[in-house]
């Protein structure tokens, strides 16, 4: 049976290194199918894999839109083209110390961080205001599996929440803030919880992958490393791309 996984990326450099990582397509690279509204997917087929991969745009709402695009592409095309599995891609944020620079985060839950509302007693989350959902828990036998091929392949890593945010921190009080909010919270991105939200309308499981770049905390643009995370989001997908990463049904 062949498993059929969505990859979305917010740029086009995030969806090189996982490209890059997957060893499944020929000699002549991916095949490059169109999609409406101008988004296009890269097919890397081989083996019991055909993995698509999607350049979603920054931010929740951008990747929402693409990737719910090639959702719905694929429920309309026929049975044998919808998705078995979603995957949130790039660099992010780390945690210190929970996730240092250069390391691999696999989320054990997709959390909106700032979908809710401020009140002079805190903050109150979309669930506490009572509409909607802040939150997607994602199958612990899925990131084991991605964990232990991780693992395997000597590439550091943590399983923990991926926090959502429309806003990068830039300074400690806030990195503060969200840490207190969101025990174990190992990383920061700004688009897994549009993907999940996609994800989730199709029935479709997702997990998030993140290649840490910085530190959630003052902002220090001389400290990133953006070509470390790049690499080990590369090497993360050549990993993935030899393991059974589908719940058998
Ligand atoms: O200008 C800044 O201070 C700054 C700091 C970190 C990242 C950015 C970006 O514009 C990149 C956003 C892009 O990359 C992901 N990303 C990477 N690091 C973080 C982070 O610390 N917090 C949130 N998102 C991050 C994100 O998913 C976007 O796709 C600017």
């Amino acid at each position: 049976m062949v498993h059929r996984i969505l990859i979305v990326t917010a740029v086009a450099a995030e969806a090189d290194s996982v490209s890059a990582g997957l060893d499944l397509s020929g000699p002549d690279g991916p095949e490059h199918l169109p999609l409406p509204g101008g988004f296009a997917l890269r097919r890397h087929t081989g083996g019991s894999v055909r993995a698509d991969v999607l350049v979603g745009g920054v931010g929740p709402a951008a990747v929402a839109a693409a990737t719910g695009t090639a959702l719905a592409a694929a429920s309309l095309k026929d049975a044998d083209s919808g998705y078995d599995l979603v995957v949130s891609a790039g660099i992010a944020g780390g945690f210190p110390p929970v996730a240092p620079l250069g390391t691999v985060v696999v989320s054990g839950a997709v959390v909106a961080a700032d979908l809710g509302a401020e009140t002079p007693d805190g903050y109150l989350t979309v669930e506490e205001l009572g509409f909607g959902r802040s939150s997607h828990p994602v199958a612990e036998s899925l990131t084991g599996r991605i964990a232990a091929a991780l693992a395997a392949g000597g590439l550091a890593h943590t399983v923990g929440p991926v926090l959502t945010v429309s806003t990068v921190t830039g300074t400690a009080g806030r990195a503060a803030a969200l840490a207190e909010r969101h025990p174990g919270a190992a990383a920061e991105a700004m688009e897994g919880f549009g993907v999940a939200e996609a994800a989730a309308a199709y029935g479709v499981p997702v997990v998030e992958v993140r290649a840490v770049s910085n530190a959630v905390g003052p902002r220090d643009r001389a400290a990133w490393r953006i070509g470390e995370a790049l690499d080990a989001l590369r090497r993360a997908f050549a990993l993935l791309s030899r393991t059974d990463l589908v719940e058998p049904s």
